[in-house]
């Protein structure tokens, strides 16, 4: 599903963020990516979207390689990773439903299968009576589950998780990766979620990557939150 074959990539400054990253996720695959801070985790998943171009090697996802795809096609490319980031970034000005539906509408949706998919969505995540409410009515935990229905509504075969409960309590936090599991789980979807979260990683059992000044330094399934200087 993910295939990163010697992957490098330089920013103007500075040594390289990431450094001769070979890496391979499968199908439905649930992937914890940890390291220190400045260690290349959302260097990682930009390129993974195509948000930088790698300096060296080569990078695959689904069917693609992403060095081929024209700019042209990447929006269509997008469409089938769902992203969740620290910061939520939902639009303040619509409701939790219209939040949802931009996403379908944006790709030509028709209105029946919105009005059906996006109250689905909003009970998978626990929030099926929120649909009305703007995004600062909500709790961080709340905001979160909709940027979740939002990322996952056109049914993508990856989601992205960038420090998804970076700004969220414990108990939150917990909820969001209880869903992120289940989602995986139930829909088979492929998950890679970038974390601090040390109680998290080390009770969900999961594989963990973990990136140290660009570098891939250890891999474990059903591993933990390894010992770093953070
Ligand atoms: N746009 C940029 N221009 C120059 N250097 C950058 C840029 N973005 C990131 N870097 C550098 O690349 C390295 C990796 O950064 P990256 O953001 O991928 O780390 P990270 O592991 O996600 O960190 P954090 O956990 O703090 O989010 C860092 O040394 C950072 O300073």
């Amino acid at each position: 599903m993910i295939e990163l074959k010697n992957v490098s990539k330089s920013y103007s400054t500075g040594s390289p963020a990431v450094k001769n990253v070979s890496l391979h996720i499968d199908k439905g695959e649930f992937v914890f990516v940890v390291g220190n801070s400045g260690s290349g985790k959302s260097t990682l998943i930009k390129l993974l979207l195509k948000e930088l171009e790698p300096t060296e090697g080569s990078i695959i996802v689904g069917n693609k390689v992403l060095g081929d795809l024209k700019q042209r096609q990447i929006p269509r490319y997008r469409r089938n990773i769902g992203t969740v980031f620290q910061d939520f970034r939902l639009l303040k000005d619509r409701n939790v439903y219209e939040n949802i539906a931009f996403a379908q509408r944006v790709i030509e949706t028709p209105t029946r299968r919105i009005r059906k998919q996006v109250p689905a969505m909003l009970s998978l995540v626990g929030l099926a009576e929120k649909y009305k409410s703007f995004p600062k009515q909500l709790s961080g935990g709340e905001q979160q589950r909709v940027a979740l229905a939002r990322a996952l509504v056109n049914g993508p075969a990856i989601l992205l998780c960038d420090e998804p409960t970076g700004n969220l309590d414990p108990k939150n936090s917990w909820d969001i990766m209880q869903l992120l599991s289940e989602i995986n789980e139930r829909r088979g979807t492929t998950i890679l979620v970038v974390t601090h979260n040390r109680e998290i990683v080390d009770a969900m059992q999961k594989r963990v990557v973990t990136m140290n000044k660009g570098v891939i330094i250890s891999d474990e399934q059903k591993g933990g939150y390894n010992n770093y200087e953070a």
